[in-house]
């Protein structure tokens, strides 16, 4: 039978990337029959649906290889051409040496295919608009390595793009990616269609490259080895500023779920204004650039984090990929991959199996367990740390690339794939990733808000005209910690500006709010006449208070001040600016929040995000449900209830994340030395009933360290509007250590007096039993 040409161009659209026809015959079988046989779906997009299938179908060999039920109808595609094929479908992508050869000129020179006909650079063109993956702006690959240098000109490989039409003359391919063997040049994007008359002779005529990779100084520095080498090094580096004042973690910046984390996503800052390093695998930097000669004249590299939320965001609504697999930095992992394998000649395969032996090996050690097929990683950091052990071992100048796989998390809960990458879906000024490095359980679900909602009965009135203008500092213009005398502003927070001009909490008004939390027993609590919480649980019969911490407020200048946003005195307002991480914590407290960048002393993480409800809405909300499930993302707005004869009800407010919340819903509690404390900070509203709970950090944090508050947790007191649980903070200031019930006997004590001597004897027994050794003074008085 003749060839199908259709299922030609398809096998030569693949070829262009690198796709062998036997890998593609099976995929495209399954989908002429899924699609039954609409070859437009299949060719859409330049093939966007075969190239998606090929990887589902390469993620997911194993399970594949365990199932055999899903072998294809050969009779079914007999008629597309297909039918002789006598390969098994669906091999697993090889890397490294068992890649598939490609051709090693991919000048568009003739190719030899598979089935003996050759590729030409006229088959390439015909082929236009056929060949799928699409970037904008010029991507380059750069090949890291030993015989890279700084300051020598790399040679590189580039991917051009151009803007081609397809048969009909139509620009239905916006975008083509096509590889060259570039001497090491770029190729100029085209808004010109692509036609054959581009090339002469058998090589395509390139035009002046757009974009040449510039020797960056400081890439030595940027390799993944040098950048991971422990969490302190990373910090190191990465408490770098932007220019703009934004804080980057450098090397584990995002670490965008499990999917991404052995990609080293390089968010340094760069030396050029128009460099933007997007992601290293081992030796291979992707970046992105703008040509500076044809560049915009406003043209300000954009935040990474931003770039790929964003492209994201186009690939979900241009090609609805819907796959919660999918993500930016997967497929930017795919095209270094590619890049290496195509790019490297073959090794020889012992040495190459050698190293992989040798860094499964340690891997293994770095895990301490056998995890040569579960290693996870956060970005690559074990990863580096193998790569530096096999350079001691003088294995480094094999160039092949050996991805130790990844434990697969459980997605297929249909939750949106928005929350792989960022728990904040976008709301926040950051990205916020989450990693699951200790077993395959998802995030909790809940929505996430980036501002305090009210609930329903909460009396929160903002308006200008409840802000006097003594309260504020309507004169004021600029920044107003430039001013030499504190705004009126200030006045709340003792005359003084609480913020550095860094944007840190001064340090004196820190350690006071610090000792408030720590030592209330010397500070003071302060305590309601009638107390909010009591009274929402008893109205009738009302318990005494049992006491608030006294607290500090902080007043930040707001819309009503004369000053601008970038005012000093505005810090919890601008909202998250640190790279933090949701994790699943090692010591059993479930999900936490970790810093992925070092965090000077005084730093404001994030505020406490909820539903804003009144102390009767938690306790009607507490009483609905089973003690089980008592609220255990709550805090309470108390900072102002002791100083009133009485508050009314709508004015008692707590904040409830459980359902709505912020990344502040995975703070872990820590029982005294906790290393944020809480801080109450006035924006929009001039009394204290409504304020912000802001996050400080209470001293120097590294990259990596888990960022925990302390509740403020009675953890005998179990009427406590907290769910009690089993500290593990870690803390040897724990009030909540695993005591051996002592207090049980102790306090028994006197009960079991009052009821005679055998109950005594009992408990006698238990200790004896339980081989507490215990000195008892025993006080006896007559009442
Ligand atoms: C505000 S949530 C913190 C995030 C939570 N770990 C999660 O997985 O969603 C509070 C809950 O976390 C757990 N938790 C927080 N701190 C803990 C600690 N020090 N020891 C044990 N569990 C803790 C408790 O289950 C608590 O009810």
């Amino acid at each position: 039978m003749a060839p199908n040409p259709r299922v030609q161009a398809a096998f030569r659209a693949m070829k262009v990337l690198g796709i062998k026809e036997v890998k593609v015959k099976p995929v495209l079988k399954k989908l002429l029959r899924l699609y039954e046989k609409k070859w437009e779906l299949i060719e859409e997009e330049n093939y966007r649906a075969l190239v998606d299938a090929i990887f589902e179908e390469d993620e997911n060999i194993e399970q594949q290889e365990k199932e055999p039920g899903n072998d294809v109808n050969e009779d079914d595609l007999e008629g597309e051409g297909l039918g002789q094929e006598t390969e098994r479908p669906l091999k697993r992508l090889r890397r490294g040496r068992d890649v598939p050869q490609q051709p090693q000129n991919m000048t568009g020179s003739p190719e030899p295919m598979n089935d003996g006909s050759s590729i030409s650079p006229r088959n390439v063109a015909k082929n236009k608009g056929k060949q799928p993956m699409i970037s904008e702006p010029p991507v380059q690959l750069q090949r890291l390595g030993p015989q890279s240098s700084p300051g020598k000109s790399r040679a590189s490989c580039g991917l051009f793009l151009r803007e081609p039409v397809d048969e009909t003359g139509s620009d239905r391919f916006p975008r083509q990616l096509e590889m060259v063997s570039s001497n090491h040049q770029f190729i100029k994007p085209k808004d010109e269609p692509f036609t054959d008359d581009m090339f002469m002779g058998d090589k395509p005529q390139y035009e002046d490259p757009i974009a040449v990779i510039h020797p960056d100084p400081s890439s030595e520095k940027d390799t993944p080895m040098e950048n991971c080498g422990s969490s302190k090094e990373i910090g190191k580096e990465s408490s770098s500023k932007c220019k703009d004042g934004e804080r980057q973690a450098d090397g584990i910046a995002s670490s965008l779920g499990e999917m991404e984390t052995n990609v080293d996503l390089a968010t340094k800052r760069q030396e050029s204004s128009c460099n933007l390093d997007v992601a290293t695998l081992g030796e291979v930097k992707l970046s992105l650039s703008c040509n500076s000669a044809v560049r915009r004249l406003n043209f300000r590299v954009p935040n990474l984090d931003a770039v790929i939320r964003t492209t994201e965001e186009k690939c979900l609504h241009s090609y609805k990929i819907n796959d919660p697999k999918f993500s930016v930095m997967k497929l930017l992992r795919h095209v270094c991959e590619s890049f290496l394998e195509l790019g490297t000649d073959s090794v020889d395969k012992s040495q190459d199996d050698h190293v992989q032996a040798s860094r499964r090996t340690l891997a293994n050690g770095y895990a301490g367990k056998d995890t040569s097929s579960e290693q996870t990683h956060v970005n690559g950091c074990v990863e580096k740390h193998i790569d530096r052990e096999l350079e001691d071992h003088g294995l480094t100048n094999v160039t092949s690339l050996v991805v130790v796989p990844h434990r697969k998390l459980a997605l297929d809960d249909g939750r949106s794939r928005h929350n792989i990458n960022d728990i904040a879906k976008g709301e926040e000024g950051v990205r916020i990733p989450w990693i699951n490095e200790i077993n395959s359980e998802f995030l909790p679900s809940f929505h996430y808000i980036s501002q305090s909602l009210v609930f329903q009965n909460a009396e929160i009135t903002i308006s200008l005209s409840r802000i006097g203008d003594l309260s504020c500092c309507p004169t004021c213009f600029g920044d107003c910690l430039s001013a030499s005398v504190p705004c009126a502003c200030a006045r709340e927070t003792g005359s003084e500006f609480a913020y550095t001009s860094a944007g840190l909490i001064k340090d004196v008004f820190l350690e006071k709010c610090i000792s408030m939390t720590r030592d209330p027993q010397r500070l003071g609590h302060v305590f309601c006449e009638e107390c909010p919480l009591e009274k929402s649980k008893n109205d009738v019969c009302l318990e005494a208070c049992k006491g608030h911490l006294k607290r500090n407020f902080i007043k930040e200048c707001w819309s009503k001040c004369g000053c601008n946003k970038q005012c000093g005195n505005r810090v919890v307002q601008r909202g998250i600016t640190c790279n933090l991480q949701v994790f699943f914590t090692s010591d059993g407290k479930g999900w936490g929040l970790r810093t992925l960048e070092d965090l000077p002393k005084g730093t404001f993480v994030c505020e406490f995000v909820g539903e804003i409800l009144t102390s009767a809405e938690l306790n009607e909300r507490n009483m609905h449900c089973d003690g089980s499930s008592k609220d255990t993302y709550l805090a309470l707005l108390d900072a102002d209830w002791g100083s009133k004869t009485a508050l009314e009800n709508e004015k008692a407010l707590c904040l409830d994340a459980s359902r709505y919340g912020n990344v502040a819903r995975f703070i872990n509690h820590r029982c005294l030395d906790a290393n944020l404390v809480e801080i109450p900070v006035e924006v929009e509203t001039p009394d204290h009933h409504y304020y912000h709970l802001a996050f400080f950090t209470t001293r120097k944090i590294a990259a990596l360290e888990e960022l925990t508050w302390d509740y403020g947790i009675d953890f005998d007191d179990h009427d406590y509007p907290i769910k009690l649980f089993q500290c593990r903070c870690g803390s040897k200031f724990c009030r909540n250590m695993k005591r051996p019930n002592m207090s049980y006997c102790l306090c028994s004590f006197p009960f079991s007096f009052a009821f005679g001597f055998h109950v005594v004897y009992i408990v006698g027994l238990y200790l004896r039993y339980s081989r507490i050794q215990v000195n008892l003074e025993l006080k006896l008085s007559v009442i």
